[in-house]
């Protein structure tokens, strides 16, 4: 039996970042990660001559304080996500250029305008650190996001654009969640002294989409992993966690360790599958069973030079209908050698494009980039896919939604310390939940509990 203050499980950014500042508080941490690698739903793609490109999470913005203090404090750089020239839309076999975030669909703009004015008018009627209290929880959690869109716009085009942009954000579709659900995630889109809009979610330049990291975003999580010196033990999965009295006991296929308090930074389905003794609360295991992950793949293809920025394309497009992806970005390093392209194929695309055979779906990846950059994207030098949901110790992404009922039978039970565990990940944040800053939040957070617990 291994003896240390604090076991945390988990080395992504939420876990690292606890164990970070409790070691800098002076406490012994040990922290437990099923992977051979650090950095959970980050991870960089080698492209060779030491450059990278992310498969996994990637984007910061404005206003996600956090990621990019952690970032600053491990010198880790950020760069502008690429923005001169033109986006695409693509729909209806027609490509049309357009400048800013919302694609130019006459026929969806007036109602996709509407829509967001209101969701981002009720978005600051949710208490963010309770939202199961906000004026009309009840009724908003009842419906989910879809039916909410159908009743407040008259045709399709809103709702399908939404789903478009849903397709990467929650891995699925606004008939996934609930309104009560996405109306705080959106309020969420901020800081303290900033409400969140949706303009800023969606945004690159003043949005989510605004920077990247240089060297990849999972540089962050390596250069905590090389200061923790030895405190963290790759392969091991953590499969089982019993209190009694005042220790904690954390079991892996090997190994045992015993700890004063243990901080638990995985998905919440995946928490939900460790064996517990005594049991999770019934409240918090049934939360964390409903906290579903989405599903999300990315396809990514390598060419000599961003060859679409000489076109005056900035390699963003947004595609709606018939194509396996949802959006595209330019994923090209900061220098911009190679060219990378990077399609999220997410949500129902998923599920069709999932199963079939993987030349198939390479195939039409690239046929969807080369309706918006043109035919020079059906040549890449390489290409390649990772896909979230076949991955043991994450199993979908971005991130859980929760659909109607389960924030407000479920959700004071988020956060709520079991006995000497604490809770940390992406889905434990109140502000940008679901995305890394979320994360690196949600790790502050409860290395506080922890300290305050002692
Ligand atoms: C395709 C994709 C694109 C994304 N894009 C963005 C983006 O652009 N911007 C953004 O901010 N966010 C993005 N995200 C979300 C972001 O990556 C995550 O919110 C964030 O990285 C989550 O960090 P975490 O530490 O909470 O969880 P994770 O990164 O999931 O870390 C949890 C860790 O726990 C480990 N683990 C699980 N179970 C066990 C166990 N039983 N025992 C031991 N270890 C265990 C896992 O291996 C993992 O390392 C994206 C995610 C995906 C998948």
């Amino acid at each position: 039996m291994r003896r240390s203050d604090v076991v945390v499980v988990g080395a992504g950014l939420a876990g690292l970042t606890a164990a970070r500042e409790l070691t800098a508080a002076g406490r012994d941490v040990v922290v437990l990660e099923a992977r051979d690698r650090v950095g959970g739903r980050t991870l960089n793609h080698d492209l060779g001559d030491g450059k990278v490109v992310e498969a996994g999470g990637q984007f910061a913005g404005p206003t996600q304080d956090h990621v990019l203090a952690l970032a600053k404090q491990v010198g880790v750089e950020t760069f502008p996500a690429y923005t001169q020239g033109a986006s695409v839309y693509v729909h209806g076999g027609r490509a049309r250029r357009y400048r800013g975030d919302i694609p130019p669909d006459p026929l969806a703009l007036p109602d996709l305008g509407i829509a967001m004015r209101r969701i981002n008018q009720l978005a600051r009627k949710i208490p963010l650190d309770a939202p199961w209290r906000a004026p009309k929880a009840r009724a908003w959690d009842s419906v989910t996001f879809e039916s909410w869109i159908r009743h407040t716009t008259a045709g399709s085009g809103a709702l399908d654009l939404v789903n478009v942009l849903l397709g990467s954000a929650f891995g699925g579709s606004a008939a996934d969640a609930s309104l009560l659900y996405s109306l705080w995630y959106i309020a969420g889109f901020g800081n303290e002294t900033t409400p969140g809009t949706v303009e800023r979610g969606i945004g690159v330049t003043g949005g989510a989409q605004e920077f990247r990291f240089t060297g990849g975003s999972q540089l962050i999580s390596q250069r905590i992993g090389d200061e923790l010196d030895g405190r963290v033990v790759l392969g091991t999965p953590v499969r089982a966690i019993e209190q009694d009295g005042d220790r904690v006991t954390v079991r892996s296929d090997e190994d045992t360790w015993s700890a004063r308090h243990v901080v638990v930074a995985v998905p919440p389905a995946l928490a939900a599958r460790i064996s517990w003794r005594p049991l999770l609360p019934p409240q918090q295991d049934a939360l964390f069973s409903r906290m579903a992950f989405g599903a999300l793949m990315k396809c990514e293809a390598v060419y000599p030079e961003p060859f679409w920025r000489a076109d005056g394309l900035n390699g963003q497009a947004v595609f709606r209908h018939g194509s396996p992806i949802c959006s595209m970005f330019d994923n090209s390093p900061p220098d911009g050698e190679p060219g990378v392209l990077m399609g999220f194929l997410g949500g129902p695309q998923w599920h069709t494009w999932a199963t079939r055979p993987p030349r198939e779906r390479r195939a039409a990846v690239l046929r969807a980039f080369a309706a918006a950059v043109g035919k020079p994207a059906l040549q890449p030098v390489a290409y390649f896919e990772q896909d979230w949901v076949g991955e043991e110790w994450t199993r979908g992404g971005p991130t859980s939604v929760p659909g109607t009922g389960v924030l407000t039978e479920l959700g004071p039970w988020r956060d709520r310390p079991f006995g000497r565990v604490h809770w940390a990940g992406a889905e434990h944040s109140d502000h940008w939940n679901g995305y890394m800053d979320g994360a690196v939040r949600s790790g502050e957070t409860a290395a506080r509990a922890v300290l305050g617990h002692e």
